[in-house]
């Protein structure tokens, strides 16, 4: 085979680091063997076991300026493989020049580009004023606790003195790339409630699915309220709270198609719920506390937020999109440098590895340059077009010359 950008993109792809069980170890070694040819310093760090992330660095002339940081993780959610065009991890590319593979849009398109990016512009003698660094890290998709999140409040994170980092954003269908200032926090709300026990054929009052349903109507009504403010035009999608379950258990299985003729005295659901940095927190709290699961109707709860090292339940930080940020302009510039046109700034509606670092005061931009490609992540049939890809790699290379030659700006270290 053939070594071009678009087979190392699609070696890449062929790696299975789909969870459950995501293998680290091959595309580290893959990422490792591409960063040496290119000359630049690899270094391993394993904060929990069998969970190793990757740091890449381009030495600049003024190591003391803070560095430039280029974020992706090495991850991907699960595919199901009977429901694609093509295996998820064949990386096959049509004739049109689709490839599709789980992870071709999220997230290793950018975790390509980087290095092909940086090799193009080795290969034209540039040299970067700042330290540019290239972090690839594990489990992303499961929340980053073992993975950004020890790394973001590290000693070796806080050694790299990084001014402003890059990290992943998502496809746009139109032909104006996307940017991210700030996304939703992820809370992982599980709601139980406990009752008496009795026989099928009684009625009785607090029964423990009676107590849950109450509230799972109640948040049904809330999710419709958040909807409808979107269908109606007055909000956009990532800026309202949105609520789903995910996950519902109560009551034993049929046994012969015949339901089991006893009521269960616990119940559970789950929900995903992403909080917009606009809302607060301490409201919704209270809502959670007092209306959907009240220890008045026999029900506890739990919220997983952001992560284990982390304060919960806060507010996530925006990063500035004006003047009072410089790295935004100089972002912005290299961009149009390319002939590509920026849409209006977004916050995320989902959640990424980002969090971490805004929450260290370090500004961060979410990015993956893909214009004109449907928004495919965590779907069957994940692709992108080999010229969408091509071109991602010329667009880095203008915002990695750009970034990593600003010479202003020392006061943003952090
Ligand atoms: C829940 S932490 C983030 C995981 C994943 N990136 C998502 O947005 O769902
Ligand atoms: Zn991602
Ligand atoms: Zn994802």
């Amino acid at each position: 085979e053939e070594d071009t950008p678009i087979t190392r993109f699609q070696r890449y792809l062929r790696i299975n680091t789909a969870h459950p069980n995501p293998n680290y170890t091959a595309p580290i070694s893959f990422l490792v063997d591409q960063a040496r040819s290119l000359g630049l310093t690899t270094r391993t760090i394993e904060f929990v076991k069998g969970k190793p992330l990757l740091i890449l660095t381009w030495l600049g002339s003024n190591p003391k300026l803070p560095s430039i940081l280029f974020n992706s993780h090495l991850d991907s959610v699960p595919a199901e493989a009977d429901k694609w065009l093509h295996p998820p991890f064949s990386a096959h590319r049509t004739d049109d020049g689709r490839i599709y593979a789980r992870g071709a849009q999220d997230d290793k398109c950018i975790g390509v580009q980087y290095l092909e990016a940086i090799k193009n512009l080795k290969s034209r003698g540039f040299s970067p004023l700042r330290n540019v660094h290239v972090s690839y890290v594990p489990e992303e998709e499961i929340g980053g606790f073992d993975g950004m999140e020890m790394f973001a409040v590290s000693s070796e994170f806080k050694e790299l003195n990084v001014g402003f980092t890059i990290d992943e954003g998502q496809a746009s269908r139109g032909d104006e790339y996307r940017v991210f200032y700030g996304e939703r926090t992820p809370w992982s709300l599980d709601i139980r409630a406990e009752g008496i026990p009795g026989h099928g054929a009684k009625l009785y009052d607090n029964g423990a699915t009676e107590n849950l349903m109450k509230s799972v109507e109640l948040i049904a009504k809330f999710r419709e309220t958040q909807f409808d403010m979107v269908k109606a035009g007055k909000a956009a999608y990532s800026e309202i709270i949105s609520i789903n379950p995910v996950y519902l258990k109560a009551g034993t299985p049929s046994t012969n198609g015949f339901v089991m003729n006893m009521q269960p005295s616990v119940a559970e659901a789950g929900y995903d719920i992403r909080l917009p940095p606009m809302a607060d927190p301490d409201v919704f709290k209270k809502r959670i506390d007092e209306e959907w699961a009240p220890s008045i109707r026999n029900m506890s709860y739990s919220i997983l937020e952001r992560g284990k090292l982390k304060d919960h339940l806060g507010r996530l930080i925006m990063t500035s999109i004006d003047d009072s940020n410089p790295w935004w302009s100089i972002f912005k510039q290299a961009v149009e440098a390319t002939g590509g046109k920026l849409a209006k700034p977004e916050i995320l509606a989902s959640t990424t590895d980002a969090r971490y670092i805004r929450t260290l005061g370090v500004p961060v931009l979410g990015f993956s340059p893909m214009i004109n490609t449907p928004i495919l992540v965590h779907d069957h049939n994940e692709f992108l077009k080999d010229t969408v890809f091509m071109k991602g790699i010329e667009v880095y290379e203008s915002i990695i010359n750009a970034l990593s030659s600003f010479e202003g700006g020392s006061d943003q270290v952090n």
